[in-house]
């Protein structure tokens, strides 16, 4: 069979149709196909032709069907090593590896693409997926030796095979002088004198071949400076694990050079546990005892780790004024001591309160785990995420969420436990190993994507900017990641509202907590339709929400459910009528009849509990926001008040006034902006019939509720205003 020659770029995969395809895989290909060293290289040069001209689509990742990473070492001497003759087709072997050595520069956009030849001179054409690679320093060059573990010919849409890469741990790029590396490839890296130093510095060591030459001719002040070096580009890399290490080296040679450093400074084990260890206590006074470049590394290196503090406290407005869309990463440290992590009856883990909270209180701050930082009209960042085996795509926020979840647990072991930890779906349960203490976690791409599928967030720069968005805007949200914030379980009427400053994501009482209650916020604000709502649940998070609302609203009989849809159907198809006009006095009753109609759909039968006593009534709540605004763009103050009282208590927020004084009396938790609007058209009510005091108690409220929707008062006065 000849391969095709290329006008199109069959190196970018096609998801929608790889989809069908490995599903019927054993139906098509041939396994004995054998393509040439030339066709390979002239399939190549041919895209890298299409990546010089540029015209290139969105770039897409692509999971395929899942597997597990390969356990073994390389350099084990019980595992198999492969030549390409030897490898099956869609069939991997965990114990196997195969050596090979690129012949070809990279193909890099959606993935790594290159021609690369085993020892026996067998040619083959090698994917490596969620590498991360850059065509400026690849890290797949030609002339790479690579060791692949559990390689084996998957088929590719227009014919032919390739051996393709998912799991980061799948690669190890070896050096030539590494034991496993073939003798021949050996001797002709013995032979090639003539490196230069950009050869060198491609080979990505150039600090490393400086400090062995140091170890040949030792010079303490070099030596600290070429580690400090290596720190500062490892910390700018993410590659935070590296950067401890080369900042522990350079500290303890500087230990031993300066009499007056205590000994212990000496020990590179206690200054990474000192790295390493979130806490700003620094009992050895590691930090006054080292010069000023080092102690700022550790400083840099102590905050991207992760650093707690046990205090509420936070310059909210000074932060606030940092963060921009260039700019979403803050220095704060951490609040979570007044939380912990427990097991729910029925919910799996949930985040529990460890004192009682008051409501509006900060219950817990926590800077992004990951929170991918982009221009949102940047076209160059498009990308998307297909997951074939899951059936799922993910646009843009996805997709660089899990790439640079990949990448940070990829280069930093260190926090891989804790980010594992998180629940996957019983994915690794199913497919992976109970992984030892002394073993290293491996980043499983798949098990990472059902992570960040199950506890991403969707968020906006800051809080506050969701306020100012023109109606029916859909602006696009990053997805980001916090850990201990994943734990918090979904409640359609939650005790909490999470924010967020940049990466900082806030928690905040939505109403007193008692100490030993367990947290929960909103995933998605409820549908109106209990069967909706719960479709959307299930279908995401995979679990039913079972609330007192949802209880409630499932117990309802169809028929009257079904009429509750069809009334407010009716509703805001009126409403949409009216359009840019407005409302005349005649159409705001009209829809004041529907309302009361609606209501009645949600009163108790005679001689019942009235079950929704305390509960919101969510039909109602855009009809009654709806008739507030009405009755106030005509200034009808009584009808204001009368509707904006009916919207909170919509909301499930019952509310009195009794002597002169505002005070409300149930709040189920749904606190957001509508809520606010509401305390804020009411103390225009009470202000307009002259009862301040009243309207004073209202603006106290919405002030309160406005720091629990927002996380910060940044904003607060000119939209009360408004
Ligand atoms: C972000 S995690 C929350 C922490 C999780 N419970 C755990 O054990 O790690 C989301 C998952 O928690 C569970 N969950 C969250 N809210 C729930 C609820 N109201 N009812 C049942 N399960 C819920 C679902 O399994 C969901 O996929």
């Amino acid at each position: 069979m000849a391969l095709p020659t290329t006008s199109r770029n069959t190196y970018e995969e096609l998801p929608e149709q790889l989809k069908d395809f490995q599903k019927n895989a054993s139906t098509n290909g041939d396994a004995q196909w054998k393509p040439s060293r030339g066709a390979l290289l002239r399939e190549h040069e041919a895209h890298m032709k299409i990546l010089s001209q540029g015209s290139l689509p969105v770039k897409t990742m692509t999971l395929p069907l899942s597997y597990p990473p390969s356990r073994v070492s390389i350099h084990d001497s019980s595992c198999r090593r492969l030549h390409l003759l030897d490898l099956n087709l869609e069939s991997r072997d965990p114990n196997s590896i195969i050596i090979l050595r690129t012949v070809t520069s990279p193909y890099i956009y959606s993935s790594t693409i290159t021609v690369a030849e085993d020892e026996t001179g067998e040619v083959a054409r090698l994917m490596v997926c969620n590498l991360e690679d850059n065509l400026n320093d690849p890290i797949v060059d030609e002339g790479s030796i690579l060791a692949i573990k559990q390689p084996s010919w998957s088929r590719l849409l227009e014919g032919g095979y390739q051996i393709r890469v998912d799991h980061p741990s799948d690669l190890v790029v070896i050096k030539a002088e590494d034991d496993i590396t073939p003798q021949a490839w050996k001797s002709m890296q013995e032979l090639d004198t003539s490196k230069d130093a950009m050869q060198w510095k491609k080979e990505g060591d150039i600090y490393d071949r400086g400090l062995d030459y140091l170890i040949r001719h030792p010079s303490a002040t070099s030596s600290i400076d070429l580690y400090r070096k290596k720190c500062g580009v490892n910390i700018v890399l993410l590659r935070l694990d590296d950067a401890a290490t080369d900042l522990s080296n350079a500290i303890a040679i500087y230990a031993n050079t300066v009499d007056s450093v205590p000994s212990a400074l000496s020990e590179l084990s206690t200054i990474n546990a000192w790295l390493h260890d979130n806490s700003t206590e620094d009992p050895l006074q590691i930090a006054s005892n080292i010069s000023r470049p080092l102690r700022e590394l550790a400083a840099r290196i102590k905050f991207d780790l992760g650093l707690y503090q046990t205090t509420p406290t936070y310059n909210l407005s000074l932060i606030s004024s940092y963060v921009s869309p260039l700019t979403l990463h803050v220095d704060a440290a951490n609040y979570t001591s007044e939380t912990l992590v427990k097991n729910t009856e029925t919910h799996g883990r949930g985040l529990f309160a460890k004192r009682d909270f008051k409501e509006g209180e900060l219950i817990c701050a926590e800077k992004a785990f990951v929170l991918p930082g982009y221009f949102i009209q940047d076209r160059s960042s498009d990308c998307m995420l297909y997951n074939l085996g899951e059936e799922t795509v993910a646009p843009r926020p996805g997709a660089l969420l899990f790439k640079e979840l990949i990448q940070k647990l990829k280069w930093n072991p260190s926090l891989r436990r804790e980010f594992f930890e998180m629940d996957d779906g019983g994915y690794w349960k199913e497919n992976g190993w109970d992984v030892g203490d002394d073993e290293e976690v491996p980043v499983d791409v798949f098990r990472v994507e059902r992570i960040r599928r199950l506890n991403g967030f969707s968020v906006p720069i800051r809080s506050s900017d969701l306020l100012n968005q023109p109606p029916n805007s859909n602006p696009e949200l990053r997805n980001g990641f916090w850990i201990h914030a994943s734990y918090i379980n979904h409640c359609c009427l939650p005790n909490c509202v999470r924010t967020f400053i940049g990466d900082l994501h806030f928690l905040r009482a939505t109403r007193d907590i008692s100490c030993g209650e367990e947290l929960t916020h909103q995933y998605l604000s409820p549908d109106i339709d209990i069967a909706d709502r719960q479709d959307n649940y299930r279908g995401t998070w995979g679990f039913e929400c079972d609330c007192a609302l949802c209880k409630i609203d499932s117990a309802v009989p169809e028929p009257i459910r079904k009429q509750r849809m069809k009334l407010f159907e009716d509703l805001k198809a009126s409403v949409m009528k009216l359009g840019e006009r407005g409302p005349t006095v005649t159409a705001i009753k009209k829809i004041a009849r529907g309302f009361r109609e609606l209501e009645t759909l949600y009163a108790p039968a005679a001689g019942e509990d009235d079950k929704y006593a305390k509960l919101p009534k969510l039909a109602l709540v855009h009809p009654s926001l709806f008739l507030v605004e009405a009755w106030r763009s005509i200034k009808n103050t009584d009808k204001m008040i009368e509707y904006a009282t009916k919207l909170l208590r919509n909301f499930g927020i019952n509310t009195a006034v009794e002597g002169g004084e505002f005070r409300i009396v149930s709040n189920a938790g749904l606190v957001n902006v509508e809520v606010v609007r509401a305390l804020k058209y009411l103390a225009e009510g009470y202000s307009v019939k002259g009862e301040e005091c009243i309207a004073e108690q209202c603006m106290g409220i919405a002030r309160k509720f406005y720091l629990i929707i927002t996380g910060s008062e940044i904003g607060m006065e000119e939209f009360l205003k408004a």
